[in-house]
């Protein structure tokens, strides 16, 4: 059996990767691919219990990187792995780049701290393609205010929002191979031609 592939999707609050996850699952499913759609943090029971702690209540920096973490170990166990061994494509909105973006460009966590993290969690996994769906903050946060009541991030100042972008971007640059980075200021069209286009070469 074919491992399946990771595809994951990043970006700041309001980005609209959420927006894009429907579009490229039918993508997929259109090619008869068994996909499983999940999110972090949260995916499995005990990690949408976390996600509901970490995104409303306040606490110490580095409990909020570990939480993270914890729902993300759970993830891997109880979804992610297991999808993948049996040949099912998995799709996360977000994965450990979110950690260095928010936790460490956002924060200003050491990234060696979190590449301890990673190297525990998850030391053999890594997103066969990513998504960053990248837009300037005032774009996304006049998204966000039309649509809903704003958790813990969503209520984070400029300059928190202008790091997270700034550890995004220099994640792409770092990887390459695996970013695909989205003008995501476009029109939804447009973004989804270019996914389109990025879709048939992964699929083919
Ligand atoms: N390219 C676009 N042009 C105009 N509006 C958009 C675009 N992309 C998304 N939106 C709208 O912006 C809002 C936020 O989009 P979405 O929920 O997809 O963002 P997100 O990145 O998933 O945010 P979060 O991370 O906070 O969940 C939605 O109302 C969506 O319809
Ligand atoms: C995985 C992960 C997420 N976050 C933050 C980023 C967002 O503000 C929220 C999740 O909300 P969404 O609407 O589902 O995108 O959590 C983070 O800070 N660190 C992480 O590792």
């Amino acid at each position: 059996m074919q491992r399946g592939k990771f595809i994951t999707f990043e970006g700041i609050d309001g980005a609209g990767k959420s927006t894009h996850i429907q579009f490229v699952s039918d993508c997929i499913r259109a090619r008869g691919i068994d996909l499983v759609s999940s999110r972090e943090p949260g995916g499995t029971p005990l990690g949408e219990k976390l996600r509901e702690l970490v995104l409303h209540e306040t606490m110490h920096l580095e409990t909020e990187a570990l939480l993270m973490f914890a729902s993300r170990r759970e993830h891997v166990a109880q979804v992610i792995a297991p999808a993948l061994e049996r040949g099912a494509w998995v799709i996360s909105d977000r994965f450990t780049d979110a950690s260095f973006a928010y936790q460490g460009g956002g924060r200003g966590l050491a990234l060696s701290k979190l590449e301890a993290l990673e190297q525990w969690v998850h030391p053999d996994l890594q997103p066969d393609l990513t998504f960053l769906f990248d837009v300037p903050l005032d774009v996304a946060r006049a998204r966000l205010d039309a649509t809903r009541d704003l958790d813990k991030f969503e209520k984070e100042r400029a300059d928190f929002f202008n790091a997270t972008r700034n550890e995004y971007l220099r994640r792409a640059a770092q990887f390459p191979q695996r970013f695909r980075v989205i003008d995501s200021s476009r029109t939804i069209p447009e973004i989804q031609a270019e996914l389109r286009a990025i879709m048939e070469s992964l699929c083919a």
